[in-house]
């Protein structure tokens, strides 16, 4: 490829990464376009470009250096300045435009609306009935209120079935009493309900006339609309600093006897009459739906950490020279090493597969709204198994690949100038939210049981779990060549993903037999079924990059991304890092590759994955700028190790 097609190239940026893009094979313009999907790509840039000219939407100082108060303010501030602007620079409609402008702008650390935007809107939208939306979500919408949702608990987070909370219907007044029993019932964890929110969507167990319906969503007003004060029976705070996510209040909430009216339950599916009559919604987890959107939308917004990580490690993997390849030449570019690119790049390989599976999975989600608005509840299991799988699978292991860039960096991956450690922290934090990743891998493997039990039935599954019932073509790994093609790699993908499956449904079936409860035998066999839904997931993605491949038109794209494709392959199959072949045809794509991704300065916040590589001499500014720095002697010095030394000196000399 001639230089002058990498976009990426500019005028007075550090010359080793200069060096660097003139080696690419392809347009990173147009890989981005593959990557984000062409629409996305180009609105990135516009809005990347409307940002720089509004100062105000800048960061005021870099944020590792503000105390927790001021990246609060800061993320509300950001929040403000950004209203006045936001129509003007996105389509507010388009999650994808939205999630970038608040990724550049606010960052990842968490900002006051986060939770309104993914759950809050999205839990009306779901299951508020037309009379209820027309009610509060155009508010929503147009941020009159600002909402979160509130459903885990001190004591209960994944078991639902268990939350504490109460909604008592009381017919006379035709109003539910909601109640938070025990201290082990205070809500917990939900975003942005410390200080920011003025309502929730809060989820409790319903109960009419003594009888235990489940769990329900209520809408309740947790502050005065004018004052901003807490509403009456009701006690709400911040639950304190985390590993990261700083700049939002996760809060804790209790409810005393707070008596809201019955249109305050969402009633969209599940309803409750005036005289008490239940009615059922006509499917039982129609009222987790929020939690099916986000975890349908961790996917991309995963694929995105870990591509900040790379780009951050890539780029500094080529400004960092240190030590010999040939004793008679200078110091290598860190990049040069081989295990240095095997540290890296099936994360990179990574990073592109879980973007591909990450827009198939919103793709899905969306098939799966449009399908039930008509009424139709079939696609809910095949959607919850997929994302459940998913989110489960990308949120770990894009936290390993996170933690292999940081490590690629050596020390200063260490310092918050790398920003590699927020990064971790909010990646990582996603193996828990929206249900703890292995319970997540049992909920997919229910679903493969169940798949397992119509193939042994004669019958034929069909979509994901269709490879279940091929008979097995192969019976080990070791006739698997890489250079057959990637059929043969997704055949040999299948059919372990294949025999783990069957292995674990006979080892249940066996418990099973032998007597023991349905529970007893099921927990019995949880390390091996969420095996089999790893490598199910794992398959799923792999089949999917496979797929998305053979769609891209433009020849020195496609070419790099099946570079990728086969390295993904072979490292997921084979499990080991990957072979030198692979390795040596990336190495000079690299920096290209993690280019494409085409992350600006303003949205890394990382001094060692600098665009223009000027990496040194930022480190030295951004150290200059330490808190601790602007006085030469700490007033705590002065306090406590001064004296102390002092008084050592003073003993020595007694
Ligand atoms: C602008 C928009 C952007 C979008 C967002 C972008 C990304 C987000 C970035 C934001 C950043 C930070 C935000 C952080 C947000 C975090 C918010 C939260 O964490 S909210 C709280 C989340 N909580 C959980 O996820 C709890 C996990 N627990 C559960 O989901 C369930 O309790 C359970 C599934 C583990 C068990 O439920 P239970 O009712 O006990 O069901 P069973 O196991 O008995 O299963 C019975 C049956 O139901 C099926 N099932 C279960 N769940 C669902 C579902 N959701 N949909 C469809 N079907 C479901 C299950 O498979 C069983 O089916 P069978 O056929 O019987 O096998
Ligand atoms: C950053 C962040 C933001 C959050 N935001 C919100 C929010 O906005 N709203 C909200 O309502 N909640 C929120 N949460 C809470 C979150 O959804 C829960 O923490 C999560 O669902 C896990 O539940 P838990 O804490 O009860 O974990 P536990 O269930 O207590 O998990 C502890 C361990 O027990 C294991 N375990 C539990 N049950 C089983 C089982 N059945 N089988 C096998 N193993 C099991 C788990 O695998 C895990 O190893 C947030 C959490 C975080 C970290």
């Amino acid at each position: 490829m001639s230089a002058h097609l990498n976009a990426a190239l500019r005028e007075g940026d550090n010359p080793e990464l200069t060096e660097e893009r003139r080696k690419a094979t392809f347009d990173t313009r147009k890989l981005a376009d593959e990557f984000f999907g062409s629409h996305l790509a180009r609105r990135r840039r516009e809005i990347a470009k409307a940002i720089d000219a509004i100062p105000e939407l800048h960061d005021t100082k870099p944020l590792p250096f503000m105390t927790r108060e001021e990246k609060v303010e800061e993320a509300a501030r950001k929040v403000f300045t950004l209203s006045k602007h936001i129509t003007d620079i996105v389509d507010l409609s388009n999650n994808r435009e939205t999630q970038s402008l608040n990724e550049m702008v606010i960052g990842i650390e968490g900002m006051p609306i986060s939770l309104h935007f993914a759950m809050f809107i999205p839990a009306l939208q779901g299951q508020a009935d037309d009379e209820q939306k027309r009610e509060w979500l155009d508010r929503a919408i147009r941020m009159e209120i600002i909402g979160t949702y509130a459903q885990t608990e001190l004591g209960h987070g994944t078991n639902l079935r268990m939350l504490e909370t109460t909604a008592t219907y009381d017919k006379q007044n035709k109003e539910f009493i909601l109640n938070s029993p025990t201290l082990t019932s205070l809500k917990w964890w939900p975003g942005n309900m410390g200080k920011s929110c003025n309502y929730a969507i809060v989820v409790a167990n319903l109960i009419i006339d003594d009888k235990l319906l489940g769990p329900h969503s209520f809408m309740v007003q947790l502050r005065d609309e004018n004052s901003h004060e807490t509403m009456p029976n009701i006690q709400i705070g911040d639950i304190g600093p985390k590993m990261a996510y700083n700049s939002s209040d996760n809060g804790f909430l209790k409810l005393s006897n707070l008596r809201i009216p019955r249109r305050n339950m969402l009633m969209k599916h599940a309803k409750v009459q005036e005289d008490g009559t239940y009615k059922k919604p006509p499917h039982e987890k129609l009222a987790y739906s929020a939690m099916v959107h986000v975890r349908s939308h961790m996917i991309t917004q995963h694929a995105m950490l870990l591509a900040y990580a790379l780009s951050i490690s890539t780029r500094y993997s080529c400004i960092r020279r240190q030590g010999y390849i040939d004793p008679k030449k200078d110091e290598v570019k860190v990049i040069e090493y081989q295990t240095q690119q095997h540290r890296l790049f099936p994360h990179i390989a990574r990073a592109y597969a879980f973007a591909f599976a990450g827009t198939e999975s919103i793709r899905k989600f969306e098939i799966m709204k449009r399908s039930l608005e008509a009424g139709n509840i079939e696609l809910i299991a095949d959607l919850h198994a997929l994302t459940s799988g998913l989110k489960a699978v990308v949120t770990y292991l894009a936290g390993q690949g996170i933690e292999q860039a940081r490590q690629a960096c050596g020390g200063h991956g260490y310092s918050m100038a790398s920003y590699m450690g927020e990064i971790y922290g909010v990646g990582i934090a996603g193996c828990t939210y929206e249900g703890e990743n292995l319970v997540m891998m049992q909920q997919l493997g229910r679903y493969l049981i169940k798949a397992v039990k119509s193939v042994k039935e004669g019958k034929k599954p069909t979509g994901y779990v269709a490879y279940l019932a091929h008979a097995g073509q192969r019976h080990s790994l070791i006739d698997c060549r890489p250079n057959e093609g990637y059929a043969e790699h997704i055949r040999a993908f299948e059919h372990i993903a294949r025999r783990q499956t069957f292995r674990a449904a006979e080892r249940l079936q066996k418990y099973e037999n032998s007597g023991l409860s349905t529970e007893q035998a099921w927990n019995n066999c949880t390390v091996e079924l969420n095996r089999a839904s790893r490598l199910h997931t794992r398959l799923f993605i792999a089949c999917n990059f496979y797929e998305r491949v053979l769609d891209v038109e433009d020849m020195a794209v496609r070419e790099v991304l099946e570079d990728l494709l086969h390295l993904h392959l072979n490292y997921e199959l084979i499990d080991i890092a990957s072979y030198a072949l692979e390795a040596k045809k990336i190495r000079p794509n690299a920096v290209s590759l993690v280019d494409s991704w085409e992350i600006t300065d303003r949205e890394h916040r990382s001094v060692l994955g600098r665009r223009d590589g000027h990496v040194y001499e930022n480190l030295f500014k951004w150290a200059k700028s330490s808190d601790l720095n602007q006085n030469d002697v700490l007033p705590s010095h002065k306090k406590h190790l001064l004296p102390m030394m002092l008084n050592a000196r003073k003993q020595s000399k007694l």
